[in-house]
């Protein structure tokens, strides 16, 4: 009989409970007891869930207040020093003072889990880090299961994966030297849970199937050999693509097993079960955790027989990884036409599937006939559904030319016919797009969705709050304007329920970062677009506004990778198929008169395969796709693009690719370090640095934002400098943004005076706007148009033109 196991289940709650307890918590309804309650009573939920499944060995540890890599931080004692929290190990209170920022302090930076859309708080390492056992709770919640008799597998990032996915913040010192300080404190933890009657650890090592370099790789047996030692038996646990590359020296290390992603990385299975070691388990990661379609219960069993015939008892089965990325229940899903639901499983239908696998592995084929005969029939059902395929789509991607995929001239044309069009300053000021969506919003939709509001009230509820957006901006002086978002429920989802090809769930939550979700639609088929989805919305706004108003599109990568993808046929395909349907709302925004349209892609780098080797292949067809959604548009038309939430230095001659005239893009929790990179790389078009970190209720002051945009002002020429946050405000609340954005445009007025005076020192009067032109927009302070048409004058003449590297010194600061 092979041990079933789960390697980690949604914490948020099918109705997401912890996300409910968590605001209501923070927003002072109900008290830390109320709180903690709310999470007791979810991971006892969880784990009868996994164990009426079928599961041998639950998880613990997979749950968190906020985020798995902080809970690892504040069981390490690895708080930083700047939230000057003492020798104190953090309480909750504390521990959300990392993860939202405090009165004092920012938040940690937060960044993407590897390839998904989940967002961790990334560890903060100094040369004089220490580490100590800090918080109880891991051991806590061993004892929780262990009194309800669960048979608990604690789950522990392991430290090379830990100290990998942190972040050195001073030059010159390596991460990986404090590997040596680190592995006592992950001897004590395994010490304490042997205490506790502990017989497995589970150590996540995802960071084992990136092309870690040797000095890393020697550190596993560093700290492996150490860590053995400890008490508990280790299973080093490895997932989202092949970890083949190092199968000799995984299995060399001294634990008691490895799990392997056997659906990511199918081509390590033979590798890693030639030679075995005798003394090891070997878990297969047989169904998909990353995916909500049913397993090919068939093959996964035919997979486990193999394995099986070399290793006996020592097969374990479970999911690929932790269930985290995928909805907790089918059941929920009451709406959903049944042809397709009878294709998808989701977290308990998934442990539900191994259940039978293990079923199959223990008494034979025949006693799971049925099972496979209903899966047999519902996959190719599915194979031979009208829902899947449309041939028009096809024969549209088969007549593209290459020319479909190139604006007509170049970005030093375009710009200055864009300049003349938007009339916009020199430091325009702009927004990501959403503004808060405040109750009434939320509510308003709520009650749209339940059939309690008419059309008509619905729609002019958020045509007010649209009216109300625009108000706000150009009460702030703001220049590009937004509409605000306000009919979207989800920049993904809000596309994907209105595209032919998709559909979505009702309940199919999965978390995003702390409190907040997202309900990833399912693309089940060939991808079109009925009618046009955001026209009327912008139009609508720009009819209330003085000033341009951008159209606001999500790309097409970012809406395929935060969507549940089909498995039958190439990403690629499916990319180019969304990636029409952008295209064809982009010409329709433009035939209404939109003049500057931008097309979301913040998860361009998050689809970045984890294997270099794999990376140019992506990056072409993803760059392709987003070109071909913003390719039609007349060279007057300005193509915005936002990226956030990732480290974007090592994919910027792609972002330089898709050729967008503007990139607005996440800075400010990094402090402008990516922009060295941008200077490095002579990045060509116009930059939006974020100056506001938006996932924090803090409100920098106006002098912060400055420092932050001088400093943005020494790595990129300042008439390619636009000021905006650092992404959309949609989870901020009205009085913070409003503060926080007059900031902003007070910082980017003193920039623009700076240089008023800069230019005027110099006598020269055509860096300033040429007066009174008629143009369709009202004409902002000083306009761009003089002084930053691509041909730098002798007024700036210590500034670089657009032409030469980088930036230049920002214009000086005054006394
Ligand atoms: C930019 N980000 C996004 C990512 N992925 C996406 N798919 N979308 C993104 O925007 N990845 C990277 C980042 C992650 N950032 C965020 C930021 C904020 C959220 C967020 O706020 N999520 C919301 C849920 C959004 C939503 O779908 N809301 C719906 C449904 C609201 C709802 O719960 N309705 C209740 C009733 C409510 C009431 O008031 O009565 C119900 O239906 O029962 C909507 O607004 O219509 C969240 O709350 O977590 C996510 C990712
Ligand atoms: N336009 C979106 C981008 C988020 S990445 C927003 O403003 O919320
Ligand atoms: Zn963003």
């Amino acid at each position: 009989m092979a041990v079933t196991h789960s390697l980690g289940f949604p914490r948020i709650g099918a109705r997401r409970e912890l996300k409910q307890a968590l605001e209501a918590y923070w927003s002072g309804k109900i008290g830390l007891s109320d709180l903690q309650e709310s999470g007791r009573r979810l991971r006892e939920r969880h784990w009868q869930l996994q164990g009426r499944s079928g599961i041998d060995l639950v998880p613990v540890g997979d749950f968190a207040y906020y985020d798995q890599m902080l809970n690892m931080t504040v069981l390490l004692g690895a708080v930083p020093e700047r939230f000057d929290f003492g020798e104190e190990t953090p309480d909750l209170d504390r521990y959300f003072e990392l993860a939202r920022g405090g009165k004092h302090q920012p938040a940690m930076e937060m960044t993407k889990w590897f390839d998904t859309n989940y967002h961790y708080i990334v560890p903060e390492f100094h040369r004089d880090t220490t580490f100590r056992l800090g918080t109880e709770w891991l051991f806590e919640e061993v004892e929780e299961a262990a009194a309800l008799r669960f048979n608990p597998k604690p789950v522990l990032i392991g430290p090379l994966t830990y100290l990998y996915l942190g972040k050195a913040k001073e030059d010159g010192f390596e991460r990986l030297a404090l590997l040596p300080r680190l592995i006592p404190v992950y001897a004590e933890i395994l010490r304490r849970l042997r205490d506790l009657g502990v017989v497995w650890v589970q150590m996540d090592e995802p960071a084992l199937v990136l092309d870690l370099p040797p000095e890393w790789l020697a550190g596993y047996r560093e700290a492996y050999r150490e860590l053995a030692a400890a008490g508990p038996k280790i299973l080093l646990a490895t997932y989202f693509d092949s970890a083949a590359e190092q199968a000799d020296l995984m299995k060399d290390l001294p634990v008691a097993g490895l799990h392997i992603d056997a659906v990511r990385g199918p081509v390590q299975v033979p590798v890693f079960l030639d030679s075995y070691p005798a003394d090891k388990v070997l878990s297969l990661g047989l169904v998909d955790g990353r995916n909500i379609w049913r397993t090919d219960l068939g093959r996964a069993l035919a997979l486990a027989e193999t394995a099986r015939t070399r290793l006996g008892e020592r097969l374990w089965l479970a999911p690929s990884c932790s269930l985290l990325h995928v909805p907790a229940d089918l059941e929920s899903e009451s709406e959903l036409d049944p042809e397709i639901r009878s294709w998808l499983a989701f977290a308990v239908q998934k442990l539900q599937e191994l259940a039978t696998v293990d079923k199959g592995l223990r008494l034979g084929v025949e006693a799971i006939r049925s099972e496979l005969e209903t899966q047999d029939r519902v996959l190719g059902d599915r194979a031979k559904s009208a829902r899947v395929r449309n041939p028009a789509v096809t024969a549209r991607l088969e007549r593209l030319t290459e020319a479909d995929y190139r604006r007509y001239s170049p970005f030093s044309e375009r710009i200055a016919l864009q300049r003349e069009r938007l009339r916009l300053p020199v430091f325009p000021t702009t927004t990501i797009g959403s503004f808060p969506q405040t109750a009434d919003i939320r509510k308003a939709r709520a009650d749209y969705r339940k059939g309690e509001l008419n059309e008509a009230v619905y729609r002019e509820t958020m045509r007010k709050a649209v009216r109300e957006a625009i108000g706000k901006q150009e009460a702030l002086g703001l220049d590009l304007l937004v509409h605000g978002e306000a009919e979207r429920n989800d920049m993904v989802e809000y596309f994907g329920e209105q595209l032919e090809g998709f559909v979505f769930t009702r309940y199919g939550w999965v978390q995003s970062y702390g409190s907040r979700c997202v309900k990833p639609p399912i693309i089940v088929g060939d991808v079109s677009r009925p009618r046009p989805m955001t026209v009327e919305w912008i139009s609508y706004a720009q009819r209330q506004a003085r000033k341009p108003v951008k159209g606001m599109l999500t790309g097409p990568v970012t809406i395929l990778q935060w969507s549940f993808v089909r498995d039958d046929q190439p990403r690629s395909a499916t990319a180019l198929q969304i990636a029409l349907a952008i295209r064809d709302e982009v010409l329709d925004l433009e035939q209404a008169g939109v003049a500057a349209i931008q097309i979301d892609e913040p998860a361009i780098r998050e689809g970045l395969p984890l294997k270099r080797r794999d990376r140019d292949d992506y990056l072409a067809w993803a760059v392709k796709a987003f070109r071909l959604a913003s390719s039609g548009v007349a060279d007057d038309t300005q193509i915005h693009t936002h990226m956030c939430y990732s480290e974007f230095a090592d994919i910027l001659p792609a972002i330089a690719d898709l050729d967008a005239d503007v990139i607005t893009i996440e800075t400010s929790r990094s402090g402008m370090d990516l922009l060295t990179a941008f200077r490095d790389f002579q990045y060509p078009n116009d930059v939006g640095p974020g100056v506001y970190d938006i996932h924090s209720p803090r409100v920098p002051a106006k002098e912060e934002m400055l420092r932050l945009l001088e400093k943005a002002c020494e790595v990129i020429s300042p008439e390619r400098l636009w000021v905006n946050p650092d992404c959309g405000l949609k989870t901020r609340a009205w009085p913070e943004v409003e503060q926080a954005m007059a900031h902003m445009v007070e910082a980017a007025r003193t920039l623009r005076q700076r240089w008023t005076s800069f230019a005027g020192e110099l006598n020269r009067s055509d860096a300033l706007p040429s007066p009174g032109h008629t143009d369709q927009f009202d004409q902002g302070e000083q306009s761009r148009n003089g002084a930053a048409d691509g041909q730098p004058g002798e007024c700036f003449e210590h500034l670089p033109s657009d032409e030469e590297a980088g930036g230049g010194p920002c214009p000086a600061r005054q006394s």
